[in-house]
């Protein structure tokens, strides 16, 4: 997988990279980034890449001839690969997409600034995508939570992946159950006691109890969506064991 950014803000892609298992996972070759700022392409004096908007209006447009040429340049780098544009106008992001994405070899992420790009950018755009239905002023962190995402899935990367017998949630389309690890005791609060029990089969059984009460009780449309196999109903009207 190659990522490739291109960003008026390089240095918050790279900075961010640098830490955790993304991190990692770019220092040990799992994937593969290219950074490019549209600044570099621009011919204007100051290295300008923004001007008003025709029309009118408040703030500032990225203009065209620079984006077009960082994403050419881009394109070379990484051949194939969709550029996706991250707006508040894109489709919303979830996990489905970013299974999609892992099985890319490249992505080539746009992150706009100021109010928006020219739209005349967008005939070089293959997707556009957002991170939630809220705005923030810049699409470098839709780009890296996009990546993050992506990112954790390839191989190698994460150090655990889910282990074939257990069915991660990701999978499951369920919330996460609690997670609990030393000290036993923080001040009041105990450990429930099957995950003390040794009891690997009990202890899946809660976990996936709980996550199924998660579930229901935080976001019941996902689970009017995926809904409830038998044995998770009768797992569900079971008495606390
Ligand atoms: C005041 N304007 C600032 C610029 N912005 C804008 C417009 C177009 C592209 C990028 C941006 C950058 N902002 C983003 C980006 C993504 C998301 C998301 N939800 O994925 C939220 N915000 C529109 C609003």
């Amino acid at each position: 997988m190659r990522f490739d950014v291109i960003s008026i803000f390089p240095q918050l892609i790279e900075q961010y990279l640098q830490e955790g298992v993304v991190g990692r996972g770019l220092a040990q070759g799992h994937f593969r980034l290219g950074l490019w700022n549209p600044r570099d392409f621009s011919t204007l004096a100051h290295r300008r890449v923004d001007d008003r908007p025709f029309g009118g209006g408040p703030g500032m447009v990225m203009m065209a001839p620079p984006l077009l040429a960082a994403i050419a340049a881009a394109r070379e780098a990484n051949p194939g690969a969709p550029v996706i544009y991250l707006s508040p106008q894109g489709k919303v992001l979830n996990q489905g997409a970013l299974q999609r994405f892992a099985g890319c070899d490249g992505l080539i992420l746009l992150a706009g600034r100021y109010e928006g790009i020219d739209e005349r950018v967008m005939s070089a755009v293959d997707e556009e995508w957002s991170i939630g239905d809220y705005v923030l002023a810049g699409g470098e962190l839709p780009a890296l939570v996009l990546m993050e995402g992506v990112a954790r899935l390839l191989p190698g990367v994460l150090g655990h992946p889910d282990s074939a017998g257990e069915d991660s949630f990701a999978h499951s389309g369920l919330l996460d159950c609690p997670h609990y690890t030393r000290p036993e005791r923080v001040g009041t609060q105990e450990v429930p006691a099957v995950l003390l029990s040794g009891d690997h089969r009990r202890i899946a059984r809660w976990r996936l109890r709980q996550a199924l009460r998660r579930s229901l009780e935080r976001r019941p449309d996902l689970m009017q969506a995926r809904g409830l196999s038998a044995e998770e109903r009768a797992l569900l009207e079971q008495e606390e064991n």
